[in-house]
């Protein structure tokens, strides 16, 4: 199946289940989601603006807040438009480089100006002709010390979010490793395996391919290939920008572009493009085919034994169309 075939099958899905998250029935029952979580740094935000090729928040500190749903929704007939949305706010804007600015606004409206955070959630729909068709939601960084003006606790408050979003059985856990630090220590990870020991709904990704020393390429083959941690659904390697890149303004479709000669040109890691465990567009596809497992099966079937009858029957009038 090409890509676009992929899209076209994966799209109701996720308009089904965001539709369903839009009326809060996630807080009733768990529903197919993609939770992308990362010590902190890790290059989460950045692996996320190269499936969705706009800049996002970035900077030292905490930068992800709030939980921040990503509704990626292709459509050839739409240049680029978003549609930001928290509590009773709702913002709709065309530019691409005002998604900063509206994320940044967001969450300081939910978690305060400063270094806080918040659980509610943030809601970015990106309607463009170019992105790939997914839902994703990112979370904040795990940190292990408090800076200034942060609560001690900001460590355990920040593990607990994401604990209530990775504990759903239905979540495809979406964890970012960098290449240049010791996998077996990052605390994500730890958090993926006490909820999914068999590693059945993790997928890794490992970021900073160019920042790993000489000699080092081999260790990062071996966790590639599954043969360190396993996990089932296995290990994606990508590269993303650096900041020197973002200093001298390369733009995302630069950047996918250089991604792609990276691999290609590098004498350890070229033989993973053939492999398809190598770059942002591999991951891409496997996350929508990821997305479309999980959900297969029939909405209506798997609600009859998991809901009420009034969404039950709420979900089944939206599934049908008549919502
Ligand atoms: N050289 C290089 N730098 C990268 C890569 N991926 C991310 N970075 C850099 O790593 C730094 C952190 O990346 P972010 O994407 O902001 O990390 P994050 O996990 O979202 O950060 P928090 O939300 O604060 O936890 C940034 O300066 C990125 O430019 C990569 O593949 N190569």
């Amino acid at each position: 199946m090409d890509r676009d075939q992929l899209a076209e099958k994966v799209r109701p899905f996720i308009d089904l289940i965001d539709d369903m998250r839009s009326i809060g029935i996630d807080k009733e029952l768990p529903l197919p989601t993609i939770a992308v979580v990362g010590d902190q740094s890790s290059g989460k935000s950045s692996v996320l603006e190269t499936l969705s090729g706009v800049a996002l928040p970035r900077g030292t500190g905490i930068v992800t807040r709030c939980p921040l749903l990503l509704q990626l929704c292709k459509d050839r007939t739409v240049k680029w438009e978003a549609v930001i949305s928290y509590r009773d706010k709702v913002n709709e804007f065309d530019e691409p480089s005002e998604v900063v600015r509206y994320v940044e606004q967001a969450q300081n409206a939910l978690a305060g100006k400063g270094v806080g955070i918040c659980e509610d959630l943030i809601t970015l729909k990106i309607t463009s002709s170019t992105v790939c068709d997914l839902s994703l939601i990112d979370l904040p960084g795990i940190t292990r010390v408090a800076v200034k003006g942060q609560p001690d606790d900001i460590g355990a408050q920040i593990k607990n979010l994401i604990s209530k979003f990775i504990k759903n059985k239905r979540t495809i856990i979406l964890v970012v490793v960098p290449c240049n630090v010791d996998i077996a220590t990052t605390e994500a990870l730890k958090m993926a395996q006490e909820v999914d020991p068999e590693g059945t709904r993790t997928l890794a990704i490992l970021t900073k391919p160019d920042l790993i020393d000489r000699g080092a390429e081999k260790n990062v083959l071996e966790i590639v290939h599954n043969k360190v941690i396993f996990l089932n659904m296995g290990y994606v390697i990508v590269k993303c920008r650096g900041q020197k890149q973002i200093d001298e303004n390369m733009s995302i479709t630069c950047a996918i572009e250089e991604e792609l000669e990276f691999f290609r040109n590098h004498e350890h890691f070229r033989s993973l493009l053939r492999e398809e465990k190598a770059t942002t567009k591999c991951l891409a596809t496997k996350l929508s085919n990821a997305l479309v497992n999980e959900i297969k099966v029939s909405p209506t079937t798997y609600l009859t034994v998991s809901c009420s009858s009034y969404t039950q029957c709420t979900l089944e009038n939206m599934w049908s169309g008549t919502y």
